[in-house]
């Protein structure tokens, strides 16, 4: 399906624009900018009008109009490359404004600026909701070209992404005039059933939210339990079973440094303390009224359960009424350091995501298939004719992107080469081991982009000032991850 807006009819406009007004995380992103797509078609044929893309830049074109390096961001990256790969971008560095015109565009379905379900609808004076059309890599990669050339782009020298950046990397191969390189890391050529079941999970988490309502949800009331699940379920997948061995393995939280998140009732009977046993963590977890002896569960009066702030079965003592605790023996415990974490991820990542872009995103992840509508169904045979350099990155511990895809994706490109980058992380080794990721990028432009490289553009300095400036990070952390 063809875009229907000419490039020269884009415009730029700022975060302000009518399309955010009730986009409560476009905040979240520093300084980016937004184009204002007139009119686009996506794949499924819905037209949409009016099509806000947040981007990025850093350093500026040169006369040749042909230095663009392009970040693609992964699932729930922003534009803002700087937050989840800062260590690689800078002079000096794999990402290196003074050689090169650095872009980054946000993903449809995305929270964080493009067209997504918390974006404005023109058309219905409302945002999309649940009724934000499907989509799909190709429409983001044909929209994004939409904004580079209007930005200026006549060629693409490196499309770099991780993920399901590496996804629309290798769909920008195909566009084989436009790109020169391609990088694409701990990606597929098509998203395989073990991915497409772990997004059913994690979709079904959500649907599953009493508040979802169909996507229908109030946004000052979101459907949180279910996001939250979504990302703990999600997050698993991102690491490996080492890394949480090693991190958490059987200890338990630290209170100072992670309080008990929970409120927990004060158990009166022995009822009462296994139903807090069973329910601590349970987000919906109802008020439970007292069952102890000479009151019932409908006689308010008698007392709900105490509310303390810490796990009431850690305690053997005597219970607020006097009466002796039902348990007297130490239990085992159930609360452990890696719930901890989960849980901390989890609360984190809904201050910064929406439950209906994950879902648009994680559909958008399953059309994901290189072969799709290309003649056949097999890779090797729908590329044969990318004869562009690539560079492949794969993780052995990647649970997810296995290993073994990165090895298919570097045997289909006549002109691949696959390189590993060591991690026990798994899959999140590509936003953590930034070392590796930055000496193989280096290397492969020093082969293969010397002519940009041996430009320097100055212009590029104002900028680099505020890109070395310290700021709160949005997604990631970059802890010491050791220290835990
Ligand atoms: C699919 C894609 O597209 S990905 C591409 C782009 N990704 C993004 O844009 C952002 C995605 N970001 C991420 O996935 C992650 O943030 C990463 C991989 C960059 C970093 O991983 P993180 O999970 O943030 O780091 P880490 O695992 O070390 O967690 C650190 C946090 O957990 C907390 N924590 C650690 N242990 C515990 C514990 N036992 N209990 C509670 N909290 C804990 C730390 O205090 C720290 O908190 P803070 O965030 O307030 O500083
Ligand atoms: N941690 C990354 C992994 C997905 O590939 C994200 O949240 O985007």
């Amino acid at each position: 399906m063809e875009p229907r807006s000419s490039v020269e009819s884009i415009y730029f406009v700022d975060t302000a624009h009518p399309s955010q007004q009730e986009n409560k995380f476009i905040g979240l992103i520093a300084d980016q900018r937004i184009a204002i797509v007139p009119e686009f078609t996506l794949e499924c044929g819905e037209i949409l009008y009016d099509v806000p893309v947040a981007f990025k830049t850093w350093g500026a074109l040169n006369k040749e109009r042909n230095n663009c390096l392009l970040l693609c961001h992964a699932l729930s990256g922003s534009a803002d490359a700087a937050d989840w790969w800062g260590p690689l971008l800078g002079p000096g560095r794999a990402f290196d404004p003074t050689h090169f015109f650095i872009v980054c565009l946000n993903s449809l379905g995305s929270p964080y600026g493009s067209a997504s379900p918390v974006t404005w609808n023109s058309e219905t004076k409302a945002i999309y909701g649940p009724e934000f059309p499907l989509s799909t890599i190709r429409d983001d990669v044909a929209l994004h070209k939409l904004v580079l050339q209007r930005l200026g782009v006549e060629q693409i020298a490196m499309a770099v992404g991780g993920s399901m950046g590496g996804m629309l990397v290798l769909e920008w191969a195909f566009d084989t005039n436009y790109v020169r390189s391609i990088v694409p890391i701990s990606t597929s050529l098509r998203h395989s059933a073990w991915c497409i079941s772990w997004s059913e999970a994690q979709r079904q988490s959500i649907y599953s939210d009493p508040k979802f309502n169909d996507g229908f949800y109030d946004m000052d009331d979101q459907p949180l339990s279910g996001l939250g699940a979504a990302r703990m379920s999600a997050l698993l997948t991102y690491r490996s079973k080492c890394s949480f061995e090693r991190r958490f393995a059987r200890k338990l939280p630290d209170a100072n440094r992670h309080p008990y998140p929970d409120r927990v009732p004060t158990p009166m009977t022995p009822g009462d303390a296994h139903w807090v046993v069973h329910n601590e963590g349970n987000h919906n977890r109802r008020e439970r009224p007292c069952r102890s002896p000479g009151s019932s569960p409908e006689s308010p009066g008698s007392g709900f359960f105490k509310v303390s702030s810490t796990p009431s079965l850690s305690q053997s003592t005597d219970t607020a009424s006097g009466t002796r605790s039902p348990l007297l023996r130490r239990p085992a415990n159930t609360y452990f350091s890696a719930q901890s974490y989960l849980r901390y991820q989890a609360k984190k990542f809904v201050g910064r995501f929406d439950a209906n872009c994950y879902i648009s995103i994680t559909k958008k992840l399953d059309t994901h298939d290189v072969t799709r509508d290309r003649g056949s169904e097999d890779p090797m045979e729908v590329m044969k004719h990318l004869t562009l350099p690539v560079l492949v990155l794969g993780i052995e511990s990647d649970g997810l992107f296995t290993y073994d895809e990165q090895v298919e994706i570097a045997s289909c490109f006549p002109n691949a080469s696959l390189e590993t980058i060591v991690s026990a992380e798994g899959h999140d080794g590509f936003l953590l081991e930034f070392t590796q990721v930055n000496s193989y990028i280096q290397k492969f432009e020093a082969e293969h982009l010397a002519d940009i490289l041996s430009q320097e553009n100055t212009s590029a300095e104002l900028e680099l000032e505020s890109l070395n400036a310290q700021r709160e990070s949005v997604f990631g952390e970059m802890e010491d991850i050791t220290s835990w």
